[in-house]
């Protein structure tokens, strides 16, 4: 428990005095930091209206865009971080590979990735052409003063899911066929893709991002010996390019019940946990030297006020079993979500906790 002697000062006198990097820090807080998976995005009308007419991956290059849609949840909820607007397949898309995001569906490859050739055809990211991003950021950070900009990227993992299915989808039995069937290959294309997840995230962090979350969202697909043989090591590798930038690492994956500490041990100061495993439990299997992130269901939002607040008050007394706890919903917002349930929820969280 927090001595009074280590109470945090208040208030925060820059990004990396936040409640949101002290909380990842295992330091104490002045409350419990919250902010929302997929806060940026459909749930909010000035969202869509800024986006109509604008295709997604346009939007994600126009650093104008990027800066109004990241600031958009922080100005309406008060939520104690913002998100880079952006999406985990922007690096591929910048690189050359030809995606498209199609509304409602997600991301769809025109040429998915299926033979070993195609693994070695694919184009590396050269870093000169993330100066859009480089821009959005340094202009957000100005924008946002004290409340930390998250920076972003998607797991290496994750990548290939999308690459070798060609789009979205729920068993990822072709990912795992080559995973298993072409070791060699597979092992390249995870080093690539993590090559071009740590551009996409020093140049996020060099520009003033405050903190880093990795989204490794289909992970919990693999068993854990699968995972630690077959993936970690290549998130790992993209925290390991973080070099000595000092911000905190979250990582994040859902279904991940199974591989909590291993999401841990691939290098990460806070391990993001979904709905299926309560936040006490969490912390007995990540263990004490790391933070949690999490993990109201989002669907619970959907309900009536009156289970949203029991949800809400179950989350952050279970929270208390963590190192630190930054609140978050266990994965994204659902577009249907009332953006007025999201506000009330940071108030809540704040109210329940304000030392
Ligand atoms: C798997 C994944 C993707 N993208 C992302 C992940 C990992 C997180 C997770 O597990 O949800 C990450 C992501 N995508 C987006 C953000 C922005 C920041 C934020 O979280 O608010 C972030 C962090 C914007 C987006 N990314 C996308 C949208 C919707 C685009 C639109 O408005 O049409 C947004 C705001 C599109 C997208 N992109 C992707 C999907 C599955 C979809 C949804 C398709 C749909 O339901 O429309 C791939």
């Amino acid at each position: 428990m927090t001595a009074v002697a280590d109470a945090a000062p208040t208030p925060a006198s820059s990004p990396a005095d936040s409640d949101l990097v002290r909380a990842a820090r295992g330091l104490p807080v002045r409350r419990t930091p919250v902010w929302f998976m997929r806060q940026a995005g459909r749930s909010l009308p000035e969202y869509r209206a800024l986006r109509a007419g604008t295709r997604m991956l346009e939007a994600c290059q126009d650093p104008d865009l990027v800066t109004e849609i990241t600031l958009q949840p922080v100005r309406r909820h008060g939520v104690d971080a913002a998100i880079l607007f952006s999406d985990i397949v922007l690096p591929l898309v910048v690189a050359g590979v030809d995606i498209d995001i199609k509304p409602g569906v997600g991301p769809v490859i025109a040429q998915p990735v299926r033979t070993v050739a195609d693994v070695d055809a694919l184009p590396p990211l050269e870093p000169d052409r993330l100066a859009f991003l480089a821009t959005a950021v340094r202009r957000l950070v100005a924008e946002l003063g004290t409340t930390p900009l998250i920076g972003f990227a998607g797991a290496p993992f994750t990548l290939a899911t999308y690459l070798i299915e060609g789009g979205p989808s729920k068993e990822h039995a072709r990912t795992k066929a080559f995973m298993y069937a072409e070791p060699e290959a597979w092992g390249r294309l995870l080093d690539r893709l993590a090559v071009s997840a740590a551009t996409f995230l020093t140049t996020q962090v060099d520009a003033g991002a405050s903190a880093v979350q990795l989204f490794d969202s289909w992970a919990g697909v693999l068993s854990a010996a699968d995972y630690a043989e077959r993936v970690l090591p290549h998130s790992r590798a993209v925290f390991d390019a973080l070099g000595d930038r000092d911000v905190p690492r979250i990582h994040f994956g859902v279904g991940t019940g199974e591989l909590l500490p291993l999401i841990g041990d691939a290098g990460a100061d806070v391990v993001g946990v979904d709905w299926r495993v309560p936040l006490d439990e969490a912390a007995r299997r990540v263990g004490p030297q790391r933070s949690l992130q999490g993990n109201l269901d989002p669907a619970a939002l959907l309900a009536d006020r009156a289970t949203v607040d029991r949800e809400v008050r179950r989350v952050v007394q279970q929270g208390r079993a963590a190192r630190g706890h930054v609140f978050n919903l266990g994965h994204g917002v659902l577009p249907e979500t009332d953006p007025g349930v999201l506000t009330s929820v940071v108030d809540l969280v704040h109210e329940l906790t304000t030392r």
